[in-house]
């Protein structure tokens, strides 16, 4: 019978959390530390497999692994989702690791969770809050979905590998804790206007982790160990606070159905964090509240603020507004039942993302 850990009273958190230059080498430790024996199935991307996936296989199967297999992911599918399961059903795996991006670790946490396997967290690059979170956002059949998953159960973040990875990825993440800003308060609204459950503690956690990101922006720098240490903690405290609160809600509101909204729909979307940050800017504005702030925050980190900067055209910027509401319907946010085309345009040049 499978548990029901879809609720704000299962809290479910990662138990060894790495965070520091080279840490990496210590994967050998973790493993004998939560007891991790067997073949273990790497799930990495093309480019991460040279980053650090190789690296992983190498140090597990000198800590005594049976075997270290590795899978390729390509795209955060649920078809993929089945294919890593697969994979690691052939090689009987009896655990898995996520390492590199976003997709792979979600790749793996949800294989991981539907195998009732440990799963462990490699990022490469700071981009993202996925890396301790008990949440794996998935596209099933042209649908995103954020899919509950268990945690990991152990997350090995070394600042070597993210403060090499290009400086983009880092200020992607920044934009993806900035975005907790706008998530509560459509968090605040849909409990207002649809009682729904809010969760004061996880909102407080999420509001904090954004004001910490926002009064460093001015120290977040390029190839600054400090700064991907900061970032990384913050990532890892939004995956807490998603824990606590049972769902993705204090981290993903109207700004991420924005990007999500864009990823369907833009011929080649940017990277999450960033479309998040320049979703932030936005709905601030429909929330009434300080977008400048958020825009300028941005800014300083070296951010995208503009759909120029993102690279997408203006135009997907006017549709993915207007469909953004349809992406999550059962998540009431600003966005309401939708903004009409006027609405729209006016919210993209009002706070500068279109001219
Ligand atoms: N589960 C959750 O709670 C959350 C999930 N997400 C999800 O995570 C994804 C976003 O993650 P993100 O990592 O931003 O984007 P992607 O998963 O799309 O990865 C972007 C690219 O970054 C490359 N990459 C990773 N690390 C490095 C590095 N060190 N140097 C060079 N290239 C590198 C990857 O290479 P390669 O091809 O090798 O992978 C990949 O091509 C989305 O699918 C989003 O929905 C986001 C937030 C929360
Ligand atoms: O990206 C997330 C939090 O940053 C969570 O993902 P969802 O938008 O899929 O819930
Ligand atoms: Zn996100």
């Amino acid at each position: 019978m499978t548990i029901n850990k879809n609720s704000a009273k299962w809290m479910q958190l990662p138990r060894d959390v790495l965070v520091g230059h080279g840490v990496l080498e210590e994967i050998g430790d973790v493993c004998r530390d939560l007891k991790l024996k067997g073949n273990a199935l790497i799930v990495t991307g093309s480019t991460t497999k040279n980053i650090a996936g190789k690296r992983v296989g190498n140090l597990l199967e000198s800590a005594g692994c049976c075997s270290a297999e590795t899978v390729l992911t390509c795209k955060a599918t649920k078809e993929e989702v089945e294919k890593v399961m697969e994979k690691a059903l052939e090689v009987e795996a009896t655990f898995l690791l996520g390492v590199g991006s976003g997709r792979s670790i979600d790749l793996a946490k949800l294989a991981s969770t539907r195998l009732e396997l440990p799963f462990i967290s490699v990022p490469t690059a700071a981009s993202h809050d996925g890396i301790a979170s008990s949440r794996a956002s998935i596209v099933d059949n042209g649908i995103s979905t954020s899919a509950q998953a268990q945690a990991p159960i152990a997350v090995i973040a070394d600042t070597e590998i993210i403060s090499a990875a290009p400086f983009r990825f880092l200020a992607a993440g920044c934009g993806d804790i900035i975005s907790n800003y706008t998530a509560v308060l459509d968090w605040e609204f849909a409990s207002r206007l649809r009682n729904e459950y809010f969760g004061a503690y996880a909102a407080a956690l999420s509001r904090m982790a954004a004001r910490v990101i926002i009064d460093c922006a001015d120290s977040i720098k390029p190839e600054h160990e400090t700064s991907a240490r900061l970032v990384v903690k913050a990532l890892v405290s939004n995956g807490v606070a998603m824990s606590i609160a049972g769902s993705s809600r204090p981290a993903s509101g109207s700004e991420h159905m924005f990007s999500h909204a864009l990823d369907k729909i833009a011929p080649k979307p940017a990277l999450h964090g960033e479309q998040c940050g320049v979703g932030t800017i936005m709905m601030m504005y429909l929330h009434g509240g300080n977008w400048q702030e958020i825009r300028e925050a941005l800014k300083k980190i070296g951010a995208p603020v503009t759909a120029e900067e993102l690279g997408i055209e203006d135009k997907y910027i006017i549709e993915a507004l207007l469909h953004a509401h349809s992406i999550r319907p059962e998540r009431y946010t600003i966005l309401g039942s939708g903004l009409n085309p006027s609405a729209a345009e006016k919210v993209a040049r009002i706070t500068k993302v279109i001219n």
